[in-house]
């Protein structure tokens, strides 16, 4: 009589959906992060690449005069303003085959200083380009040349500079988009496990919803409404049971048919609603009557089975038989009269009948009528029974 509980298709579904979001929200923000990294990198590289030029086009035309003129001392003096830059380490001026006119290098102590450079005589400029500047990188040092011109070629303008500034802006602009990531990540994963937690608190309302209305439900299909005994629908699965566990423990189980006598003229005399408390307390008074393990059902009007369990002998069948109509023959006190009923009982003993659960009922219900022939108020074994005394 259980009703299986199940989770539906798409409450076992939507945790995989939410993964499946949020699987994909974090791949396109780890892309997007990837993406913008390279593009400000980008951006950084292009403005430095043009700030660069600008810079060397300037150093170029603020030496080319004294170049051509070849006033060394203010050559010299522009190539330290030159040198004033953060970034620049060394600049050199050389003629058009790498030969050197003037080499200057920062002070590697002392930052604010500028030293003339004369081990160095020539320097190899790129000859077989046709670019006016060409860029280099070692390391965290660009190299840039650049072709002096005034109408000729007068020279190359060689400069070293740091990439320090722009490493640490790239440095600062990597770690600030890790932690954003990082921060993004922790954050959806958070939002992913209260979402999931609640998801899973309505999954578990819902459930319990459902397991109370299907228990609701199978109540009622197996619950007679009246005096809230089991129905008739228990009776086959309640008699199973019992078989199997008398089958277990050994014993005698009998299956007891009872019809009230005489119950028509209560509802005759007193009316249905006096009937309906009479059957009412019938069905108390049969269920305090038997014992824990013991079952009583009402199959519909007055008829009720009982299911006595745990019987050693017949003679105690007959006690069990005996207290239950003892039981019933009290008389009932009803709002406005008292009602003395009886009933009459047909028993058939398991293992004795050993016939299929529905049988076992028939043969009760026959002997029940045996025991109306003979004179009602008492109980009646099957006749397949072993000959046992049939007594009131
Ligand atoms: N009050 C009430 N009466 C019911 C209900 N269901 C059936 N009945 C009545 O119960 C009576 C049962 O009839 P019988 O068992 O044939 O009559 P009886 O007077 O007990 O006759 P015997 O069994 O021969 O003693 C009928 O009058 C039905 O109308 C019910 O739910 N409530």
């Amino acid at each position: 009589m259980r009703i299986e509980r199940r989770r539906s298709a798409s409450q076992i579904a939507l945790p995989k959906v939410i993964y499946s979001i949020a699987g994909l929200v974090l791949i396109l923000m780890i892309l997007t992060s990837v993406w913008t990294y390279y593009s400000i990198n980008n951006l950084l590289r292009v403005t430095q690449d043009r700030r660069e030029h600008a810079l060397i086009k300037g150093i170029a035309v603020a030496v080319s005069d004294p170049i051509v003129t070849r006033d060394y001392t203010e050559l010299e003096s522009r190539l330290v303003d030159t040198l004033a830059n953060e970034n620049m380490l060394a600049v050199a001026i050389t003629d058009s085959k790498g030969n050197v006119i003037l080499n200057l290098a920062k002070s590697k102590t002392n930052p604010g200083e500028s030293n003339l450079v004369f081990d160095q005589t020539f320097i190899n400029p790129p000859l077989n380009t046709s670019s006016d500047l060409v860029k280099t990188q070692d390391g965290g040092v660009v190299t840039l040349w650049y072709k002096v011109r005034a109408g000729v070629v007068l020279g190359w303008l060689r400069i070293e500079m740091s990439t320090q500034t722009e490493d640490q802006i790239l440095n600062t602009l990597q770690r600030n988009i890790t932690l954003s990531v990082a921060l993004v990540f922790l954050a959806l994963i958070s939002i992913i496990i209260v979402i999931m937690r609640r998801f899973f608190r309505v999954i578990e309302a819902g459930e319990n919803a459902l397991i109370e209305s299907n228990d609701l439900l199978a109540n009622a299909a197996y619950i007679d409404e009246l005096t809230k005994l089991p129905n008739r629908s228990a009776l086959i699965p309640l008699l199973e049971q019992a078989i199997s566990s008398c089958h277990q423990q050994g014993g005698l189980l009998a299956v007891c048919f009872l019809d009230l006598d005489g119950f028509k003229l209560v509802n005759d005399r007193l009316g249905h609603t006096a009937g309906d408390e009479v059957l009412i307390e019938v069905a108390q008074r049969l269920r305090a009557t038997i014992r824990g393990d013991d079952a009583v059902m009402r199959l519909g009007g007055d008829e009720f089975v009982l299911l006595l369990g745990g019987i050693q002998t017949q003679q105690e069948s007959h006690y069990l038989l005996r207290r239950v109509l003892t039981a019933l023959q009290k008389p009932i006190r009803l709002p406005h009269d008292k009602v003395t009923i009886g009933a009459s009982i047909g028993v058939t003993l398991y293992p004795f009948d050993n016939s299929s659960p529905a049988e076992m009922v028939e043969h009760a219900d026959e002997a029940m009528y045996e025991a109306k022939k003979q004179g009602k108020n008492s109980w009646h074994f099957h006749k397949n029974m072993p000959p046992v005394e049939n007594k009131s």
